[in-house]
């Protein structure tokens, strides 16, 4: 069966990426609208209602209204907005956060894609977690840049628009209300919300992010090396993980793999770790492509796991 996806919101930044990821595909279909119709309720309903797989690459209230526009009982939905993240009877599109989560995605009506600072906040936090090497009130502070595509059309747009001087680096969300707390907390596994100090740099694509970690206020005291097995035993776990751990070197004190546009145009996150035993001091630096594993290629990810082939098609590793 040829299977029919719809992306409502195809000509944005994250629907466009994700096109492109599936040219070429013989087992699906994209089923595309008019370009003057893209707003148009009636042609989305229609179109909504006639997909196996809608991807809602929207803004939140008009993935809100997508999901109401759909009237059947089969049409599956991935929706790449904040809008259903940690919301009842969604499935949380983050395949390699725990064993039995691919088999989640693949069964579930519907599937949240992640945002894409959460993901490099739960990849490191959530197995340690769980592992009892963090606990679950540690105060976190999380930090990350990322490329202005992050923002879509309209940051794009600011930043690139002629004669703009744009900023080197551009701290935002210092009201500490971002709109990604709720799901860090509730998939990070963690009592209380992180200070989290994102920033928006003057590049399109790619970003990195960081978890401090001061490991005296950790009862049993872990150690880099602790850190680092939990971390690579979780992901070489998970199959088809997309989820990669850097070998660990504790004299290691800076790394070119820690530029943000590093894995761009690919669905790899790479978690690296850095520590200092003495101190007690870590970092978990986490690199993606906002584009990629932090929005289109993980709704591709969980495209593919909903129709059950295999999880790598249409993704550079
Ligand atoms: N960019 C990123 O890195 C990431 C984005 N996301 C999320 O994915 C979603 C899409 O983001 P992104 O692609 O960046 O945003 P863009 O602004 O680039 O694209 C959004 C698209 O939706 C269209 N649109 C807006 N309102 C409606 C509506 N009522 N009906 C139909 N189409 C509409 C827009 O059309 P027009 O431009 O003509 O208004 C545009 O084509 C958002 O929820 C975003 O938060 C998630 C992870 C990362
Ligand atoms: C650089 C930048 O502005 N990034 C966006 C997040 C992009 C993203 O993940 O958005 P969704 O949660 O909608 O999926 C922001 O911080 O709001």
């Amino acid at each position: 069966m040829v299977a029919k996806i719809f992306i409502d919101g195809e000509a944005g930044t994250t629907g466009l990426q994700i096109r492109e990821r599936l040219a070429g595909r013989r087992d699906l279909e994209v089923v595309s609208i008019d370009h003057d119709k893209r707003k148009d309720q009636d042609e989305r309903k229609r179109l909504l209602n006639l997909a196996d797989v809608a991807i809602l690459c929207l803004p939140d209230d008009a993935a809100r209204e997508s999901v109401r526009l759909i009237e059947n009982d089969t049409t599956r939905v991935i929706d790449a907005s904040t809008a259903h993240r940690v919301a009842e009877g969604w499935a949380y599109g983050f395949a390699e956060m725990d064993a039995g989560q691919t088999d989640e995605i693949a069964k579930a009506r519907y599937v949240a894609n992640p945002g894409c600072w959460p993901q490099g906040l739960i990849a490191a936090a959530r197995p340690l977690v769980e592992a009892r090497l963090l606990p679950g009130d540690y105060p976190l502070s999380y930090h990350g840049v990322s490329g202005y595509s992050g923002g879509g059309r309209q940051m794009i747009e600011e930043y690139e628009a002629p004669g703009v001087v744009a900023s080197q680096y551009m701290p935002y969300a210092l009201t500490f209300l971002h709109k990604h707390l709720p799901e860090m907390q509730h998939y990070g596994k963690l009592n209380r919300p992180p200070l989290f100090e994102p920033v928006v740099g003057n590049f399109a694509q790619g970003m990195t992010t960081s978890l401090p970690l001061h490991l005296d206020m950790v009862a049993d005291i872990p150690s880099g090396k602790d850190l680092h097995a939990v971390l690579a035993d979780h992901y070489a776990s998970i199959p088809d993980s997309f989820v990669q751990v850097a070998p660990y070197d504790p004299k290691l004190g800076k790394s070119a793999a820690l530029d943000p546009q590093a894995h761009n145009g690919t669905n790899t996150l790479t978690l690296h770790v850095f520590a200092n035993d003495e101190t007690n001091q870590a970092v978990i630096a986490a690199v993606y492509d906002n584009l990629g594993k932090g929005a289109s290629g993980a709704a591709v990810q969980n495209l593919n796991i909903m129709l059950g082939v295999n999880a790598r098609e249409s993704l550079a590793a």
